[in-house]
């Protein structure tokens, strides 16, 4: 049966080294699944997938088809693990132009996102943008204090109001955010809006899987039935404390044996331009989890072939700290034949009868045995096919990789102490009252 693959043949690491991590593997292993690590009180993720609570599933479908029902566009407010994760797969798994679709074509409203800066350019012109079309909005804040989407919902509760009046605007204004306490949660319950519980033991990060990420994905049209199964599937598949029969666990020990070679920037690839937010959804599960007490690989990310024309010279050439983590997917959802051409002015008919996926399969192919006479090590997770069933598998092996990887290194992988240093300087400089 297919599967996600790991293939770890290029990643220029020696088969006993591999060995040597197994103890801290199984330690590993046991500090999260017994509650002995940092964080303990955080892994509510864990089991997630195959607790699901029936009702509140429900509960999304309904409100994620009135959502469909009453509007053109659905304005995301949040941050962070508040917005990342479902940006994420509502990009990864729709058409690659979903927003600029005609209504008919598309599955669900337009979706934009706000309260991910602060910039007022940005809510100007999505107030803009939104104008003439009929909106619903889901803020997401586990605190419900982080100032930008605070800011935006300010705006945008505002807009609202006017748009449609209180009354109105109470029945398209969805909140998701901690069970009792923050100020989001006294606004809801104040206003009456409809709301989706963030649980205590799942931080942002991790919290795609949770309505945070599975409203928005619902409303873009999603299967989050098959997304769920998917990543029930991996809790089963991955939960083997035995390195040499779990691919997750791979992938942490490896990048553990690469960070102590000196490879401290790990580079996630993907050859499919709709894959770019779920490398920053990545990019924050891993950096905020590893990078901390001094130590972390740096989490980067590259779509190929695209930046093969403006960072592949530093890959294949530069300074050798980085190793590459390359998404392949088996086979595309669609394929285009190359014809010939009579004229063969662009020298382009010795591909007649390949497929254009076929050259992208040949651009990786290419790509990775140049990088590896560079001295990149390769790592590469095979998919099958870009669908929610294998994303939501995907979702689960990182989010347990990265637990993993986090506690080979010595660190807490579920706080993040370091992000509210800037707060605090802002806070300051804006005058906020105690700072
Ligand atoms: O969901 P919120 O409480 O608004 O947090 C949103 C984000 O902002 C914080 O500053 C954290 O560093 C992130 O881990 C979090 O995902």
């Amino acid at each position: 049966m297919s599967n996600i693959l790991l293939d770890l043949s290029l990643s220029m690491v020696k088969k006993d080294e591999m060995e040597n991590m197994k103890a801290f593997i199984q330690t590993a292993h046991r500090l999260l699944h017994e509650s002995l690590g940092a964080g303990k009180e955080f892994t509510g993720w864990l089991d997630l997938p195959n607790s699901y609570d029936e009702a509140e599933l429900n509960r999304i479908k309904y409100y994620a088809e009135k959502i469909k029902k009453e509007s053109q566009a659905f304005v995301v407010i949040g941050i962070g693990g508040s917005y990342l994760g479902a940006r994420a797969l509502i990009e990864a798994l729709n058409h690659n132009f979903y927003n600029e679709l005609s209504e008919e074509k598309r599955k669900g409203p337009a979706i934009y996102y706000a309260g991910n800066n602060i910039s007022s350019n940005y809510i100007w012109d999505l107030i803009d943008l939104l104008e003439d079309k009929d909106i619903s909005i889901n803020v997401i804040s586990k605190s419900g204090t982080t100032t930008e989407p605070a800011i935006a919902f300010r705006v945008f509760k505002e807009y609202m109001e006017k748009k449609y009046g209180k009354r109105g605007a109470r029945e398209r204004i969805y909140v998701t955010t901690d069970k009792d306490r923050g100020a989001l949660r006294e606004l809801a319950e104040m206003e009456g809006y409809a709301s989706f519980v963030i649980p205590d033991d799942i931080g942002g990060r991790y919290s795609v899987l949770t309505a945070v990420g599975l409203l928005p994905i619902a409303v873009s049209g999603i299967n989050i039935d098959e997304l769920l199964l998917g990543a029930s599937d991996g809790v089963d598949e991955y939960f083997n404390e035995d390195l040499d029969d779990n691919i997750c666990y791979q992938y942490a020990a490896i990048r553990n044996i690469l960070y102590n070679k000196g490879k401290d920037i790990e580079i996630l690839i993907s050859y499919e331009p709709n894959l770019q937010y779920f490398a920053e959804w990545w990019k924050q599960l891993f950096g905020e989890s590893e990078g901390k007490d001094n130590k972390g690989i740096f989490p980067a990310s590259a779509n190929f072939t695209t930046d093969l024309h403006s960072l592949g010279q530093l890959i294949q050439d530069g300074k050798r700290n980085l190793f590459e983590t390359t998404i392949h997917i088996e086979k595309p959802k669609k394929d285009i034949t190359i014809k010939a051409d009579d004229n063969n002015l662009d020298k382009l008919n010795y591909l007649e009868n390949k497929t254009i996926d076929f050259v992208n399969k040949k651009a990786f192919e290419g790509t990775v045995a140049a990088h590896t006479s560079g001295r990149v090590p390769n790592i590469v997770i095979k998919l099958p096919q870009l669908n929610e069933y294998y994303f939501g598998k995907l979702i689960y092996f990182f989010e347990k990789a990265c637990a993993i990887s986090g506690y080979m290194l010595g660190v807490n992988p579920f706080d993040q102490p370091g992000v509210e240093e800037y707060k605090r300087n802002m806070f300051k400089l804006l005058g906020k009252p105690g700072y």
